[in-house]
């Protein structure tokens, strides 16, 4: 595969958390503009933003969201986020994007959760009018926040129902706080029909994805541990539950040690839908042409086989069935010339 092709196909990307995957130079911009220090030099910032390669954990990769969340604070800044973000994913033919964020980390200064989405989603929607990339928000409960903001969370899910936000999410601390913890948001979530994504199976536990799918994900964020349960295993695949992979992510949290050991080919062969994403372009450092030259370099991937992957992205997408043809369409003919 050859990376100016690849990085001119139409793409669909489910898992990219928005205070992960702010380009340095505007953070660098928002910080002054706040009277925030980040450091002036490029290679620096670099290296303040991004995980280095000894990274050993989940909660070492997470320590990099820290001189990030300070300059999320603001209605204005949230805004100059969301467009930036989409202004990366329009660079390499990102067609439709979910993106994530979890509004509770932006309410240090005041703001209510409804101003943050509200902020965010204007930042998206600049961005779709300017680039043409449509897109949708998730919004995150925190695993280490009380249920009640998260059930609040959910709430803002529900009052921006089909005005943006197309789902829900639980990100941070998988190993501590298991999914059982989140029942009551869940099942709140649930009764209002709000769609749920859940990070799990990212710490080596395939049980917290079992618990995830029953307390009502029809997606999972990673999934990696999916491969030690072949009874799971099965059910994803008769369930048709899609698992958003993050293979730089995924490797850097060490969800998986060597890239050998990447089940990509397990989830395939089992007939589990299966999707490649970001998770955070700036803390993991790559984009979403990295990630399908990188799968083409470990398995030999052909475009064929990039083109099934976005199918299933959009098959397990957030959106109107309407919407969905509308993107196979594209993805088809976006494809077309360099399948046979
Ligand atoms: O891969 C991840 N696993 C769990 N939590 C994550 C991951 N990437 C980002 N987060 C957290 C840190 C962010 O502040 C939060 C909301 O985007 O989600
Ligand atoms: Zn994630």
């Amino acid at each position: 595969m050859q990376r100016n092709i690849v990085e001119k196909l139409p793409k669909v990307e489910l898992h990219c958390h928005l205070d992960g995957s702010i380009q340095p130079h505007t953070l660098k911009k928002l910080a002054d503009a706040q009277g925030i220090d980040l450091p002036d030099d490029p290679k620096k910032l670099k290296k303040l933003l991004t995980v280095p390669k000894d990274c050993q954990s989940l909660l070492e990769y997470l320590t990099k969201f820290d001189p990030v969340l300070p300059l999320l604070q603001t209605e204005s800044a949230l805004e100059i986020a969301a467009f930036d973000l989409i202004e990366q994913v329009a660079r390499e033919n990102v067609r439709y994007i979910e993106v994530r964020f979890a509004p509770s980390l932006s309410t240090r200064k005041g703001l209510t959760l409804t101003q943050v989405v509200q902020a965010v989603l204007k930042g998206l929607s600049e961005g779709e009018k300017q680039f043409g990339v449509k897109s949708n928000a998730l919004l995150c409960g925190m695993r280490h926040h009380t249920i009640e903001k998260n059930v609040a969370v959910a709430k803002t899910a529900h009052d921006f129902a089909e005005k943006g936000v197309a789902g829900v999410d639980l990100a941070g601390d998988e190993a501590h706080y298991p999914p059982e913890l989140f029942e009551e948001m869940l099942k709140k979530a649930s009764e209002w029909h709000i769609p749920i994504t859940l990070h799990a199976g990212e710490c080596g536990c395939a049980h917290n994805i079992r618990e995830s799918i029953r307390l009502g994900a029809t997606r999972i964020g990673h999934g990696i541990a999916l491969e030690n349960d072949p009874e799971l295993l099965s059910k994803c695949a008769k369930e048709q539950i899609l698992l958003e992979l993050c293979p730089t992510s995924n490797l850097q949290t060490k969800a998986v040690k060597h890239p050998e050991d990447y089940p990509f080919l397990t989830f395939l062969k089992a007939g589990v839908p299966i999707c490649i994403n970001t998770d955070n372009r700036t803390v993991s450092g790559t984009t979403l042409t990295d990630e399908y030259l990188k799968l083409g370099e470990w398995y030999g991937l052909n475009y064929a086989t990039l083109e099934q992957l976005n199918h299933y992205a959009v098959d397990g997408a957030f959106l109107l069935e309407r919407e969905k043809e509308l993107l196979h369409r594209e993805l088809v003919a976006g494809y077309e010339p360099f399948v046979n």
